[in-house]
């Protein structure tokens, strides 16, 4: 029988890419998203329930329902301004609410979960780049929570057996490589599809925040990694934990950091379009340089991401921006009976 896999908050960006995969992969994905941030239409032909994660009677009655092997988490709220502004609403979805997954998880014997950390738990780096070893302190109420749930699970490990991989993600970003999936957040925050947003001409411009940061170019840098590259990474720690290992942590980009101004000059170069830039004050919350090393997740893992380039990532998010948003979805569009 083909293990079967919960996939929480599988309806979004990163989510549904590895509901694709772990079919691809010989996994049963079972996806459970409120449909609050993500798409019905991107979990495909595979199995949706719409149910809020925290809800008890949902989480008992699916647990119930299939034996799963193990759980990945996607269903946590990313906006670092957003948590600074509304911390209540990210420590009760992102802790609170994993803590009652988790512990229905305990009630119903799932031992294996995987979690979608961040580089934001740990804060204004001390050094780059950012190995597992480096302090967690993070700056905001958005790395706070992420923090806060890796301590959970190192408590669950030892209390319950619950063990856990914390996959701290650099910058997530492109699309699937056959552009079945892609980014669609709203609102958009994210710098790649919102440069992308203005090469299609879909904005006026791209605002850059901060240009006196101590880089080279005055701008933040951030580590780039492919969307399906970080879903591989994913399948590798499932079947690390299902052979038996302990918890891990795994620090996850590329190891090369570019500039705001490199990333727009990338997309430049890929779209063949030029793209109007304004500038703009800092964002708060924003570290100057963000940059992983991934040496662990290469060696214990055997990782080997695809897709490094950064004009290779920028290419598929390019080609999901014209599939999606473009003249040929424009086409599409009259034949649509009503909202889906
Ligand atoms: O219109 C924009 C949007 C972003 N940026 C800049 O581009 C860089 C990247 O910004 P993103 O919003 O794309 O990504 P972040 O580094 O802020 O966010 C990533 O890391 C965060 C934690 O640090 C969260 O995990 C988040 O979900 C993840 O995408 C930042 O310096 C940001 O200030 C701009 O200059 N203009």
């Amino acid at each position: 029988m083909k293990p079967t896999i919960l996939v929480v908050g599988g309806a979004g960006y990163i989510g549904s890419q590895m509901t694709r995969q772990l079919a691809a992969a010989g996994y049963v994905p079972v996806v459970l998203d409120d449909l609050s941030n993500g798409r019905r239409e991107a979990v495909g032909p595979h199995r949706l329930v719409v149910a809020d994660m925290g809800e008890r009677g949902a989480l008992d009655a699916l647990l119930q329902a299939f034996q799963f092997d193990a759980v990945m988490h996607f269903a946590s709220f990313i906006q670092v301004g957003e948590s600074v502004t509304e911390p209540g609403r990210y420590y009760d979805n992102n802790v609170g609410n994993t803590v009652r997954l988790l512990q229905a998880m305990v009630r119903h014997g799932v031992r294996n979960f995987i979690f979608s950390s961040t580089a934001a738990i740990f804060g204004d780096p001390a050094y780059v780049p950012i190995d597992e070893r480096h302090p967690k302190e993070p700056i905001n109420p958005y790395g706070r929570s992420k923090w806060m749930v890796e301590q959970v699970l190192g408590d669950f490990e030892s209390a319950y057996g619950l063990r856990s991989s914390c996959l701290r993600y650099f910058n997530a970003a492109g699309a699937d490589p056959d552009i079945a999936l892609g980014e669609c957040h709203q609102p958009e925050t994210h710098l790649i599809p919102l440069v992308l947003q203005a090469a299609a001409g879909r904005r006026a411009d791209i605002t850059v925040y901060g240009e006196d940061y101590d880089t080279p170019d005055g701008t933040c840098i951030r580590d780039y990694i492919h969307v399906s590259d970080l879903c591989d990474a994913h399948l590798l720690a499932l079947q690390q934990l299902r052979a038996g290992g302990p918890g891990t942590r795994y620090n996850l980009g590329n190891g090369a950091g570019y500039s705001i101004r490199e990333v727009i000059d990338a997309a430049e170069r890929v779209t063949g379009r030029t793209i109007a830039r304004k500038s703009g004050p800092r964002r708060a919350g924003d570290p100057p340089v963000l940059v992983a090393d991934a040496t662990l997740a290469k060696s214990e893992l055997g990782w080997r991401p695809r897709f490094a380039d950064l004009d290779a990532i920028i290419l598929h998010a390019w080609r999901w921006e014209q599939e999606h948003f473009g003249a040929a979805a424009a086409a599409r569009a009259p034949a649509r009976s009503g909202p889906d």
